[in-house]
């Protein structure tokens, strides 16, 4: 049975209106999502209509080297000898180059945390280039990215600062970085965030913050499965909401599914089932309104894109050529 004030949640957000935090909260009483999906996917179509987007982007991972330790992360390693610790500048040129003959229109830098905080091999190496920080590496790439490639770069290096920010936006489109959670529980012990301090929410709303603060178009999102409560992704979801609507600057919300991976240490974790990330779409849909972007990549799910869509999903992410 749904209570009286999620039932007046769903209505007023089906008409268009904006959920409190505390009507937000009230959807916590819907258990199952159907009703959520119906409402949301209604919403989705008001702002949308049918077209579900995506974008070709190609992948320039500039360095696998992080001075976290995310318990899900497959992506980072630590030094491995004979393995540079960055891509070149001709690699990274290299890489753009093939995305753009294969159609990319932006190029996704991802990478890790401050390594040369943890890593000799780090520090080394941006010295030999003659580069501070990686993010003052992430600059020059991204540059040359743009002025050699014609391709767009869009960053995701992990915490940034305001001032960072502002000089990497004359060399990209778009920056983000995933909230994950708002949680401050995860990064307890034996939480998939302890040891990785650039997952301290606090420091990450910070950045989001400072994206906001320099006008920089911004993406964000949520990381569902690893051990949040339904309250604590409500609770992720109106801080990004409460930044947004201060700064204006977030184009989209990304909601991924924790998988489990071999070689990490929740490779044997509980992923969410199906029924959780439809119900999180659904509510981010009614919290953030039909306009807001709502993005779930598709490669994380490949059985369930129906009802990802029904849920009131508009954008796929990033297609990889
Ligand atoms: O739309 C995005 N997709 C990003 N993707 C791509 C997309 O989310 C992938 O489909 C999933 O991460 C699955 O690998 C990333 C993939 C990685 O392995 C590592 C980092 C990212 C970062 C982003 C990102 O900032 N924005
Ligand atoms: C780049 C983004 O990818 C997400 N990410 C990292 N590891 C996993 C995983 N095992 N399953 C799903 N998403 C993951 C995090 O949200 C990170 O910020
Ligand atoms: N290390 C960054 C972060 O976790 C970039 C994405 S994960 C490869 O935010
Ligand atoms: S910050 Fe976490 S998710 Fe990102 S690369 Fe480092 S360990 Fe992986």
């Amino acid at each position: 049975m749904m209570t009286r004030s999620a039932e007046q949640s769903l209505a007023l957000a089906r008409n268009g209106e904006r959920l409190s935090d505390a009507e937000a909260l009230a959807l916590l009483d819907i258990a199952t999502p159907q009703a959520l999906s119906e409402a949301a996917e209604a919403l989705c179509l008001a702002g949308h209509g049918h077209a579900i987007t995506y974008s070709k982007k190609v992948f320039i991972p500039l360095t696998k080297l992080c001075r976290d330790v995310c318990h899900y992360c497959t992506f980072a390693h630590p030094p491995r000898d004979g393995t540079p610790a960055f891509l070149s500048e001709d690699e990274v040129l290299e890489i753009a180059r093939a995305g753009a003959d294969a159609g990319c229109n932006e190029a996704l830098f991802t990478l890790g945390d401050k390594p040369e905080l943890r890593y000799r091999a780090a520090r080394e190496a941006l010295d030999a280039m003659g580069f501070a920080t990686t993010l003052d590496y992430l600059e020059q790439a991204a540059r040359r990215v743009i002025e050699e490639t014609g391709l767009l770069p869009h960053l995701n290096p992990g915490l940034m600062d305001e001032d960072t920010m502002r000089r990497l936006r004359r060399v990209s489109v778009s920056q983000g970085i995933m909230l994950e959670s708002a949680s401050e529980r995860l990064c307890e012990p034996g939480g998939p965030h302890y040891g990785s301090p650039d997952k301290a929410p606090k420091a990450r709303l910070e950045t989001i913050a400072a994206a906001g603060r320099a006008g920089v178009p911004f993406t964000t999102g949520i990381l569902i499965g690893i051990g949040e409560t339904r309250r604590e992704r409500i609770e992720t979801l109106l801080a990004i909401r409460a930044l947004h609507e201060q700064y204006g600057h977030i184009q989209e919300v990304i909601v991924q599914n924790f998988r489990a991976k071999p070689g990490t240490r929740m490779s044997a974790a509980a992923e969410p089932a199906l029924d959780e990330q439809v119900w999180t779409i659904a509510v981010a849909r009614l919290m953030f309104g039909p306009q807001m972007n709502i993005q779930s990549p598709p490669n994380l799910r490949p059985e369930g894109l129906a009802p990802l869509v029904r849920a009131g999903l508009n954008d796929w992410g990033v297609s990889r050529p």
